[in-house]
């Protein structure tokens, strides 16, 4: 199934590369070869050679009928071949010496891909021009032509090649490679989209006439679709396809190009519409995986190891900037007779309502987290004594107003309060000291918060 999705994948990143790449074409056909064959590259490095057949049926599937097929020529197919036997070894030659560290995780991981890239490109350009000297008889007066095609050519391809190795790594190792402050706010879907829409209409408007211009710059619409999938998911994906193809359909009604080929079209519809829908769902998969590794599946609250990872920052945060930190220990009273009274089920809704509760008693900045059975924990961010026992109190009382489903019973609970001195180093000692002063509310009766430290009850 894996093979399959990627090799689908690997077809699909491969068409939308090339005919990305055919936009800034300068020297023909070349630099669209380039960035998409780093494509047939990353796939043959990453998971290795049995992408090598993939990569000849994406060829042809995905860069013949574009260019090629309508106008079939020895040269191209000799190209196609060519890209496809020197990328496929350039991809198994880096797996076999592995030449760069694996997996892929930070820009800088991406930059040294690309400097690979470029030199590996620039290296079989050379090959290449070697090679028409040597076989073809090149002239030599085309030998400045043909390597500036290649390298300019080639700079462009590697360039755009950059789009499709990001989406590659964001899609299978699950690193979020460019997403940074831009991509935060929600809203940039929209503005992006519109820029890139607008841009691509602007530019039809601008070339109407030139046909084949007109052509390419059609494929722009690869482009917002690719970026929204990866970045947003399928929904947005999906939607940014139907936008982008409505607009493209639209200014081709409106500046009458019924000479523009239909089936084309439809393909890059059908290519748009499958790319959003394996990138974006593979996104969401990976969402959820994030998700589920760091929360509770029965209350939906972080679990204990996200509650650690992220309470030793903020315990980090809080020590270095001499900021107030607080820790609740919350367990429950006599829950055992719930579950042994009502049943598991009955018990699992009551740990739900609890669970509600905390996330209620606490700020968007406190952590709040299900430590395991019926132990909750809340770690308050700059919260002195007198703020703590409020929040704990508060929470007390709301637990107390829980009813047992289907029945009249309420339950209650005990807090243990810890906060943030010299003593507690870490935010194991912070738990530690809660956890104590949670026995003692135990011991004095339950349904009572107690302070670390103190003695007296904070209220019952
Ligand atoms: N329904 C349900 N029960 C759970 C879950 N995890 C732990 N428990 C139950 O929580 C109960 C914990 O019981 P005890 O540790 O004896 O504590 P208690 O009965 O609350 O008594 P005190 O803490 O001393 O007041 C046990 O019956 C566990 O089976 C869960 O996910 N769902």
């Amino acid at each position: 199934m894996e093979f399959i999705s990627r090799s689908l994948v690997l077809i699909l990143l491969y068409y939308l590369t090339w005919h990305f790449a055919s936009l800034f074409e300068i020297a023909p056909l070349v630099s669209a070869f380039y960035p998409a064959a780093g494509v047939i590259f990353l796939f043959v490095f990453h998971y290795g050679a049995r992408y090598i057949p993939v990569a000849g049926v994406a060829i042809l599937l995905g860069g013949l009928p574009f260019d090629v097929f309508w106008n079939w020529s020895a040269d191209n197919l000799t190209m196609s071949l060519r890209q496809w036997l020197v990328y496929s070894a350039a991809g198994l030659v880096a797996r076999h010496w592995r030449l760069f560290a694996l997996p892929i995780k930070t820009v800088r991981d991406v930059s040294a891909l690309i400097v690979i890239l470029t030199f590996t490109t620039l290296v079989s350009a050379a090959i290449a021009l070697g090679l028409l000297i040597q076989f073809a008889g090149l002239q030599p007066e085309l030998y400045k032509h043909l390597f500036f095609g290649f390298w300019i050519g080639d700079l462009g391809g590697v360039l755009m090649f950059m789009a499709a190795a990001t989406l590659f790594i964001d899609l299978y190792e699950g690193h979020h490679v460019y997403h940074g402050d831009v991509f935060k706010d929600r809203l940039a879907w929209p503005l992006t989209l519109l820029l890139l829409t607008g841009m691509s209409v602007s530019a039809y408007f601008l070339v109407a006439g030139q046909e084949d211009i007109i052509n390419r710059i059609g494929y722009l619409i690869l482009l917002p679709v690719a970026w929204a999938a990866t970045v947003y998911g399928m929904r947005f994906a999906l939607l940014t396809a139907l936008v982008v193809n409505l607009f493209a359909v639209a200014t081709y009604a409106l500046l009458d190009l019924d000479s523009y080929p239909v089936l084309d079209l439809q393909l890059l519809f059908a290519v748009t519409v499958c790319m959003a829908m394996i990138l974006g769902a593979s996104l969401e998969e990976r969402e959820q995986a994030r998700f589920d590794a760091a929360h509770d599946p029965l209350t939906r609250v972080m679990n204990r190891r996200a509650f650690f990872d992220h309470g030793s920052a903020l315990f980090e945060r809080a020590r270095r900037h001499e900021r107030n930190l607080a820790l609740l220990m919350v367990d429950l009273d006599f829950f055992k007779l719930v579950n042994d009274t009502w049943g598991h089920k009955c018990g699992d809704q009551v740990l739900m309502s609890v669970a509600e509760c905390c996330r209620r008693a606490c700020r968007q900045t406190d952590l709040h987290a299900r430590l395991g059975g019926e132990e909750f924990v809340l770690l308050l961010d700059d919260a002195n004594l007198e703020q703590a026992q409020i929040v704990a109190e508060r929470l007390r009382q709301a637990v107390e107003k829980i009813i047992v489903p289907f029945t009249n019973h309420t339950l209650t609970a005990s807090i243990g309060i810890s906060l943030l001195d010299e003593q507690a180093r870490s935010l194991d000692d912070l738990l530690l000291q809660a956890d104590k002063a949670l026995y003692q509310a135990k011991a004095d009766g339950r349904n009572n918060c107690k302070v670390y430290g103190s003695t007296a009850p904070t209220a019952s």
